[in-house]
């Protein structure tokens, strides 16, 4: 478990994280949420006690990171552009930090297996594509069978199949009952993996949440019509007390979206007017645009003070 408590992190005039607060639970996923600069990467180097909050503090698994014993056998963590010496194999980078950090050298082999680098493992990482280093930087992560996984932006390089394949990983992980804490800035690849969010925005929290109950939140539904009379099916919707606007969806002739209603009352109406439509059908606004949406308002309501 990682309880964050009012942590704040001021760099001179920038204050990069402001008193968050909040707690990434085991057994399932969390998606740490926020556009560039929101402070992600600020917060999990104090997690790992790479940067001294300026207030607050952090605890995993109920002790500050400083006082862990064997701190790589209880807190794995792939960091933004890792520093591995270029000149080493993986196998030999991998080695190097086993012997270091006591931990038995057979994981080597399975970590390698498990990240699929084990037919490239002789080669020199300098050699390697970025997709290749996230592999070896979440190897490294996973060396010492830790409890606790913090990846910060862990999709940056992997292909189409690499993103499918770390989905899988970071769900069999938080399944195996481990605490699994992953930043991202895109909502739609955070969705589809974590069970859990926490958002921020210029440093502060926005949400703590499932994802289920952000997409209630925040996903706006509506029923997209197209039709070749648009002023009469305004009329129609309008005496209904129906709100109806233009969609600029490219649609030929364009598209009109009625909000507060759902299709199959929509579809009555058309029927019991006689109105003709091309398209009828509810649409949901994509999470994308809510955490947007969530974001925007955060930054905002920030720069008016
Ligand atoms: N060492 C530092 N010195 C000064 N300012 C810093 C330092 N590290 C981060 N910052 C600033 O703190 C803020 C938060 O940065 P941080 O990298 O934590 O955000 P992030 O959410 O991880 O963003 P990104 O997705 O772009 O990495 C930014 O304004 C950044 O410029």
């Amino acid at each position: 478990m990682i309880e964050v408590e009012g942590l704040t992190k001021r760099y001179g005039r920038t204050l990069a994280v402001d008193g968050l607060s909040f707690t990434v639970e085991p057994g399932r996923v969390t998606g740490f949420l926020g556009p560039n600069g929101a402070g992600k990467s600020t917060t999990m180097r104090m997690v790992l006690g790479l940067d001294r909050p300026s207030a607050g503090r952090v605890l995993v698994d109920g002790r500050p990171y400083a006082e862990l014993t064997d701190p790589l056998r209880r807190v794995g963590a792939l960091l933004e552009a890792r520093a591995v010496h270029g000149g080493r194999s993986a196998y030999h980078h991998l080695l190097w930090l086993a012997q270091t950090n006591r931990i038995p050298v057979s994981r080597v082999g399975e970590v390698l297996e498990q990240v699929g680098l084990t037919a490239v493992k002789r080669k020199r990482v300098k050699g390697f594509s970025l997709g290749m280093n996230q592999r070896l930087g979440i190897a490294a992560a996973l060396l010492g069978d830790p409890g606790v996984l913090l990846f910060d932006e862990p999709v940056n390089g992997l292909d189409p199949e690499g993103i499918v394949w770390l989905r899988t990983l970071l769900k069999d992980l938080a399944g195996q009952g481990r605490t699994v804490f992953v930043s991202s800035h895109l909502m739609s690849e955070m969705a589809l993996t974590a069970e859990h969010l926490v958002v921020i925005g210029r440093g502060r929290l926005l949400a703590d949440t499932t994802v289920e109950r952000f997409i209630a939140d925040n996903s706006r539904s509506f029923v997209r019509i197209t039709t070749p009379d648009p002023a009469r099916l305004r009329s129609v919707f309008a005496a209904e007390g129906i709100q109806v606007t233009d969609l600029e969806d490219g649609a030929e002739g364009g598209a009109l979206a009625a909000h507060g209603v759902d299709a199959r009352r929509a579809s009555e109406l058309v029927a019991a007017h006689g109105l003709v439509v091309h398209e009828i059908g509810l649409r949901q606004a994509s999470l994308e645009e809510a955490f947007v949406r969530m974001t925007a308002a955060a930054v905002e309501f920030r720069e008016g003070m």
